[in-house]
């Protein structure tokens, strides 16, 4: 377990399913003192071939994980959301939220449709100011240095509006680069991502044209790029498949293993009960639960733990009509 803040990317220990064990050429991470971190910006423009094409991937084996480690508890509160609250017009999204992740951590957001999750993800990473409360991550006010604290950050967000008349090369290129890559380490990076995430023969193709899972990976791709310590991501694994999820989630479990942190809201009880250390629960904009799985959920299940704190379920009455079929 992990319990110090690390010099070292935590990116840089993925590594593509089934990529052969020799050194990888993986590119140093992304610090001030980074050599790669001076983009060249005459190389804006990314050719279709940006990035080398590897092996045809084989089929992934499905590995469960056995049991979640917590995080350590002492580990430091790399983000610290304190009393945050945001209106729109009359009505209140976020109720005075607050939130301790620690570093390390694997912590799942969950709540029922408009909750505010998606409110709450967006102010922590400085897409949405909020009306009152403050954010910190790994100790930086997020709304008073939004740049300093956005190089610490990657971002998955909910509706995902990307510049989808790139290639999926040149969308990481594209981020990469805004996010201060060179060149090479942009395609080295981009090439490691593709195969993990089995883009690889996606990546010249116009995001536009992809599905839905595949915007959805090339998306956190993006997100992960610059190497980031901590992980913001809006639903992952919304529209991914079952084995393209097992994929994501190991990339994600390294990346927690070797320090990175990852804040995530999903609708899947059981994918966050399996993956995650900690849960929040937040229904009508306030945490209504947080801690462990172990302690939010209790003697029941996560998923009844979450329809108790949402309202319990509704009885459908009435829709007679939906009975009776018109033809
Ligand atoms: N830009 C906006 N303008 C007005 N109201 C908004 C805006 N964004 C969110 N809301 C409202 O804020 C509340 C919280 O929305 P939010 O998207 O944060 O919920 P959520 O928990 O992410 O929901 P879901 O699980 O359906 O994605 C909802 O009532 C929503 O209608």
């Amino acid at each position: 377990m992990v319990t110090t803040v690390q010099t070292t990317s935590p990116l840089d220990t993925i590594e593509a399913p089934h990529s052969p064990p020799a050194p990888r050429s993986v590119a140093a991470p992304l610090s001030p003192a980074d050599p790669h971190s001076q983009a060249d910006p005459q190389t804006l423009t990314v050719p279709s071939t940006a990035v080398p094409r590897q092996k045809k991937r084989k089929p992934v084996a499905v590995v469960e994980r056995p049991t979640v480690e917590l995080a350590d508890p002492l580990a430091p509160v790399v983000v610290r959301a304190s009393g945050l609250m945001k209106k729109f017009g009359p009505n209140t999204a976020v109720a005075g939220i607050d939130l301790q992740v620690r570093a390390g951590s694997f912590y799942g957001i969950v709540g029922p449709n408009g909750a505010g999750k998606t409110t709450t993800l967006s102010m922590i990473t400085g897409l949405l100011r909020p009306n009152a409360g403050s954010i910190h991550v790994h100790g930086i006010d997020v709304w008073a240095k939004p740049v300093q604290a956005k190089r610490l950050i990657g971002v998955l967000p909910d509706r995902l509006r990307l510049f989808d008349r790139l290639t999926g090369a040149q969308l990481l290129y594209y981020s990469g680069t805004l996010r201060g890559l060179d060149n090479r380490a942009v395609r080295e990076r981009s090439a490691d991502l593709a195969a993990a995430f089995g883009l690889e023969d996606a990546l010249n193709r116009l995001v536009a044209d992809y599905s839905a899972g595949m915007t959805k990976k090339i998306a956190l791709a993006c997100a992960m790029i610059h190497s980031p310590r901590v992980l913001v991501l809006d639903e992952p694994f919304e529209s991914v498949d079952p084995v393209s999820a097992v994929n994501v989630t190991e990339i994600l479990q390294k990346y927690v293993a070797s320090g990175g942190t990852v804040l995530l809201s999903s609708h899947g009880m059981d994918l966050i009960q399996r993956v995650c250390d900690h849960v929040a629960i937040i229904v009508q904009g306030t945490v209504l639960a947080s801690g462990t799985i172990a302690d939010v959920r209790g003697t029941s299940t996560l998923e009844e733990r979450f329809i108790e704190l949402a309202g319990g379920r509704t009885v459908a009455e009435g829709m007679e009509w939906l009975h009776s079929f018109s033809d």
